[in-house]
């Protein structure tokens, strides 16, 4: 038994026995990424089937048909389809499953890589039913291949079994209390106490999995009686000596929480922190699909245990589980969100990184100050030359040191050479230690921003501005329409959902801020030893021109000179990288607030046409003007600035003429970014605008204009993404 867990996620140096190692690209790993969605048979009790798979690449979600009458909207509104790697429908096999998702990895991991497989989705949709499929049958063809290759006895076969639940984890083939989860260092973070256990046959770990299995934490819940309430997290690891070192492939078989939102009360602070982790598990798949943006796995234990996983050298797969009933259909919509987020990742990988200019404040003063103590030295080297020659042209009084001198001259070099070389490593060694101390600060202060940022969301969401408003004289209707339908709803579980996630997020910000301070003293004593190291140093080279009086010394000087140079370059490149680092953090965070800005900006306005209409005041003609010019801008800036790396997760509704004629595909919403957040990446769209002229084509800009196109058969305006090239044509 070990007890360190960091030896199974951490380690990703694999030898790999027919392939060139070399880097894994963001486009391998993209490659690598998997999507799948499994639907499992219809139940009695669950209504009318509302999941339709159509081949083994796509499937369609029927939406209720609110309009019966009006055959327009239900033609646009009822069908939604999706695409996919692979569906599976509810006659799918175990084995049908196992062969075309887990297979591949399970070889791969005999050959020395590492993959993973998450199962996704709400509770009673299937996720435990296949994940034990694809465990059972992956371990029993990992002992097959082991027993038919050469030489089996070289092989090792390890497995670790754990569960994340309510934040804390268990071990569960040694179960007891919560295991402490410990960052050391820049490293991956560590399970204190976790045990590792030796399989030795296909039997053993039916055996293993059977006694992980009873240990997990289960209760009924509305849909499924044995519901598994924490994340599972299988890894096994297969090590056999190969020519120069191991070879170590490792699995893990991840079956995430239910992702449905907590109902009754008791539940509130398990499905807050489900929510949270997936979340956090989503974001973090979005971020990897950057390639080299920052990705923060910080908010999530789930996400942190899988830090190497997720952003190592591994294949992965996801198998999202849906129902087929009606009944399901908030979570079933959500799950096909999910795993539509996820399997964008391909596309996004493929395209180019935006450039952002470098910001190099932090670390131009140390470079500075480095290449200063170079030139100083070199000055002195030249003035020692320039004193050699007239050493040389005066010989005789070079013969007048004796040679007891010469030698108490050379051990004094010697003893100052090294102290100058000795208090040079140090002062690099605290410089290195400023400059991590400044990035970790770094990103502390982003972590802070990003908790403020929600804080004010759940606040701003629930307690101010979206209060419901009374109206008098205006219909019942208007209240409800407050209430609902517009990604605010105030439900009570989502309620004291909100409480939890602001309780979190006031803690995590209380963490922050305590690393915060014990960087900062950390930071101010190390920058006073740097100081008087500097001191030390500057008084060295105060006594080096009265010793130089030879070339071999000359020399040595030169090669102080030349470490200083190198190591100054080193650090340029360090800080270079750093710093380029940060700023896509940063940016990352900025378009985030950005997003969220807009969004409150589109609901604000929403509401206040929507208050408009429902108390009868005409929109004036400079208002429509200006409802429409922003409309254009919003969707030029989307579509033409940021094509590649941000993705539009919601839409204005459009001004229309009629109300009849509007016409605005649901099909729109929801599926980008933020969208499983809870935050409401969706508006529900208001229908009842009040009929407006059309509007002039924009004058605004080019841009603009190139995104609008006016289906004249209906004559309302559909907004669309430009096709290459629309936003040069004249
Ligand atoms: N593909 C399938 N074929 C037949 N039965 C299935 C299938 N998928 C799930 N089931 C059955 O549905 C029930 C619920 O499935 P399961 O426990 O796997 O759900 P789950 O998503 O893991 O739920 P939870 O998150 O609550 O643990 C079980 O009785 C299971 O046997």
């Amino acid at each position: 038994m070990l007890s360190v867990y960091v030896t199974l996620l951490k380690s990703q140096t694999v030898i790999y026995k027919d392939n060139n190692p070399g880097e894994v690209s963001t486009k391998d790993l993209a490659w690598c990424q998997q999507v799948a969605v499994r639907v499992r048979p219809l139940r009695a009790d669950e209504g009318s089937r509302i999941v339709h798979v159509v081949s083994d690449k796509i499937l369609v979600l029927e939406e209720e048909a609110d309009y019966r009458r009006d055959v327009l909207r239900q033609r646009r509104l009822n069908d939604k389809q999706y695409v996919y790697d692979r569906v599976f429908g509810e006659d799918s096999t175990q084995e049908e499953v196992y062969e075309a998702v887990c297979a591949p990895l399970v070889d791969d991991t005999l050959r020395g890589f590492a993959g993973a497989i998450f199962a996704y989705g709400a509770t009673g949709a299937g996720k435990t039913h296949t994940m034990t499929g694809l465990m059972t049958r992956a371990l029993n063809r990992l002992f097959t291949a082991i027993t038919e290759s050469a030489n089996p006895k070289a092989y090792e076969v390890k497995m670790s079994y754990i569960e994340i639940y309510n934040e804390n984890i268990r071990d569960l083939l040694n179960p007891g209390g919560p295991l402490e989860l410990r960052d050391e260092g820049s490293g991956a973070p560590v399970v204190a106490g976790l045990s590792e256990v030796e399989a030795t046959s296909a039997a053993h770990v039916c055996e293993l999995l059977t006694r992980g299995d009873r240990a997990r934490t289960a209760e009924p819940t509305h849909a499924n009686q044995h519901s598994s309430r924490g994340h599972a997290l299988l890894s096994v690891t297969v090590s056999t000596p190969v020519e120069g070192g191991t070879q170590r492939g490792r699995l893990f078989l991840i079956d995430l929480a239910g992702s449905e939102r907590a109902g009754l009360r008791a539940r509130r602070l398990e499905g807050a922190h489900i929510n949270r982790s997936l979340l956090a598990l989503g974001n973090c798949i979005m971020a990897l699909s950057g390639g080299a943006r920052y990705v923060n796995y910080r908010d999530s234990k789930l996400t942190r245990l899988l830090r190497e996983v997720l952003g190592g050298r591994c294949r992965t797969a996801m198998v999202a589980h849906v129902a087929p009933g009606s009944a399901q259909k908030e979570t079933t919509r959500s799950t096909l969100h999910y795993a539509q987020r996820a399997s964008s990742i391909t596309n996004r990988v493929e395209r180019e990184m935006v450039e952002t200019p470098m910001h190099m404040s932090q670390y131009r003063s140390v470079i500075y100050e480095l290449r200063e103590e170079i030139s100083r030295l070199k000055s002195k080297m030249k003035g020692d030359s320039a004193r050699s020659k007239d050493d040389f042209t005066q010989p005789q009084q070079t013969e007048e040191l004796t040679k007891e001198e010469s030698a108490e001259n050379a051990a004094h070099l010697k003893s100052l050479r090294e102290s100058i070389v000795s208090t040079f490593k140090q002062q690099m060694r605290l410089r290195r230690r400023l400059m991590e101390l400044d990035s970790h600060l770094l990103g502390l202060a982003l972590d802070a921003e990003r908790q403020h940022a929600a804080i004010s969301h759940w606040e701003a969401r629930f307690n101010r501005l979206y209060k419901p408003i009374s109206l008098s004289g205006s219909r019942l209707s208007t209240q409800q329409s407050y209430r609902g339908g517009t990604g605010s709803v105030t439900s009570g579980s989502e309620r004291a959902e909100a409480e939890v996630a602001v309780e979190q997020a006031w803690a995590e910000l209380a963490a922050v801020e305590r690393e915060q301070e014990a960087a900062r003293t950390e930071r101010a004593r190390v920058e006073r030893q740097l100081e008087q190291v500097r001191l030390r140093g500057a008084q060295l080279e105060q006594e080096l021109p009265a010793r130089i009086n030879s070339g071999p010394e000359r020399e040595v000087l030169a090669l102080v000179c030349r470490v200083h140079e190198l190591e100054a370059d080193k650090l340029a490149l360090q800080g270079e990288r750093a710093a380029r680092s940060h700023e896509l953090r940063r940016r990352d965070l900025a378009l985030q607030r950005r997003d969220s800005q807009r969004r409150l900006s589109d609901e604000i306005i929403t509401r206040q046409r929507r208050a408009l209409e429902e108390m009868g005041i005409g929109i004036p003609s400079e208002l429509s003007q200006l409802y429409e010019l922003y409309q254009q801008e919003i969707h030029a800036s989307t579509y033409t600035e940021s094509n590649d790396v941000y993705s539009p997760s919601y839409k204005l509704p459009p001004i229309s003429t009629s109300l009849s004629e509007l016409a605005w595909s649901e099909s729109s919403s929801g599926s980008g970014r933020g969208s499983s957040s809870g935050s409401g990446g969706t508006l529900a769209l208001d229908r009842r605008l009040p009929r407006l002229a059309p509007t002039p084509r924009p004058r605004t800009s080019q841009a603009s204009a190139a995104t609008m196109k006016r289906y004249s058969s209906d004559d309302s305006l559909v907004m669309v993404a430009p096709r290459a090239g629309d936003a040069a044509a004249p």
